[in-house]
């Protein structure tokens, strides 16, 4: 399969390493250009992926740019994509197609992205995985749960068997579901409030968890995004608790959003915050938990340099 990965940072070039070294013809793009190579470590062994250079569209469109480059990378992909192409974003947060007929102006401000993906040709997934970067083009990978995949209508397909496949060769671990769009939910309602809280008090999730006032802004704005869900068919079937218990358990670890703060980078404050209110809004929930926590992040994102 001709696969095209855009954005081979930590997931991108984790994914791409294992889909080269299982014998696919992958190309991978940075914001450098194209790649000749990764080197990837898990589970203590080291293994160097070659990649392929090619003009033409690919079968497969990997998507793991940070969702604050995507509204500008998006565009550039034209050449990349045929009507037989699949697009399979791998980034955390509200995706742009989330809502049918509702375009998402806090992650897609005046539309790039939904113009540059025909939108029948792209797929739900969902990245239960943690990688980093030791160098430019070296990945350690953390820990490997799952990818969720899915069509976006929940249906199954020819395609979506097709790229289960091609994921599954790779060692990528695909978890099929019929509802992509509330696994995505789900995910969000885990990390929508910790990561900018963390991003804020720019510490460990253990210590966040052991706060009784943010825990409770936490709970108040995971409420919310479970009312938010349940409005659009995400309903989330679990107490903020026992979620919260879970994160718990992965002990004295930074978030991802507290990672990009403390390297300098944008944060995905409109990918977690900023669409599900925007989605909210046009329902009528009142999302005040949630509006505080935006607000703030938002001004220390601002004031830092960080958008
Ligand atoms: N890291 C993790 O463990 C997890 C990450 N995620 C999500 O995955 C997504 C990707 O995150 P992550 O892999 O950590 O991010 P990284 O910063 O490691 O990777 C982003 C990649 O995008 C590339 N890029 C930036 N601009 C362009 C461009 N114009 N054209 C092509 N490529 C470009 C960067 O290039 P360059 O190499 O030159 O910097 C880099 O390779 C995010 O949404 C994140 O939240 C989800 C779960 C876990
Ligand atoms: C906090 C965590 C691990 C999910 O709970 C996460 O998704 C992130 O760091 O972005």
């Amino acid at each position: 399969m001709r696969i095209c990965v855009v954005g081979a940072g930590a997931i991108g070039g984790w994914v791409a390493a294992r889909l080269a070294l299982a014998g696919n013809k992958v190309m991978a793009l940075t914001s450098r250009g194209p790649i000749d190579g990764i080197s990837i470590e898990q589970a203590g062994e080291v293994q160097v992926a070659t990649f392929d250079r090619f003009d033409g569209p690919a079968d497969l469109l990997i998507v793991a740019v940070k969702a604050t480059d995507l509204p500008s990378v998006a565009p550039t992909l034209g050449k990349h994509i045929s009507s037989g192409t699949v697009v399979l974003p791998m980034l955390n947060g509200v995706p742009w197609w989330f809502v049918d007929g509702e375009p998402l102006r806090a992650v897609d401000p005046d539309g790039a992205i939904a113009r540059a993906f025909p939108v029948n040709q792209v797929m739900g997934c969902v990245v239960h995985a943690t990688c980093s970067r030791t160098a430019l083009d070296c990945v350690r990978v953390n820990f490997v749960d799952k990818l969720i995949i899915g069509e976006r209508d929940g249906s199954s397909s020819v395609r979506l068997a097709r790229i289960e496949g091609v994921l599954a060769d790779a060692g990528l671990r695909p978890d099929l579901t019929g509802n992509v769009r509330r696994a995505i939910w789900y995910k969000l309602w885990g990390n929508a409030t910790i990561n900018p809280l963390s991003a804020l008090v720019r510490t460990t999730c253990d210590r966040i968890l052991a706060d009784p006032e943010c825990r409770a802004w936490m709970l108040e704005g995971m409420g919310e995004l479970a009312a938010v869900g349940a409005a659009i068919g995400c309903p989330i079937g679990e107490r903020g608790e026992d979620r919260m218990a879970v994160t718990a358990k992965l002990g004295a670890f930074k978030t991802s959003m507290l990672q990009d703060v403390e390297a300098g980078r944008p944060i995905e404050l409109e990918a977690l915050l900023g669409a599900p209110r925007e989605i909210a809004q046009r329902r009528d929930i009142v999302t005040p938990a949630l509006d505080r926590l935006y607000a703030v992040t938002r001004l220390m994102a601002e004031s830092s340099g960080l958008t």
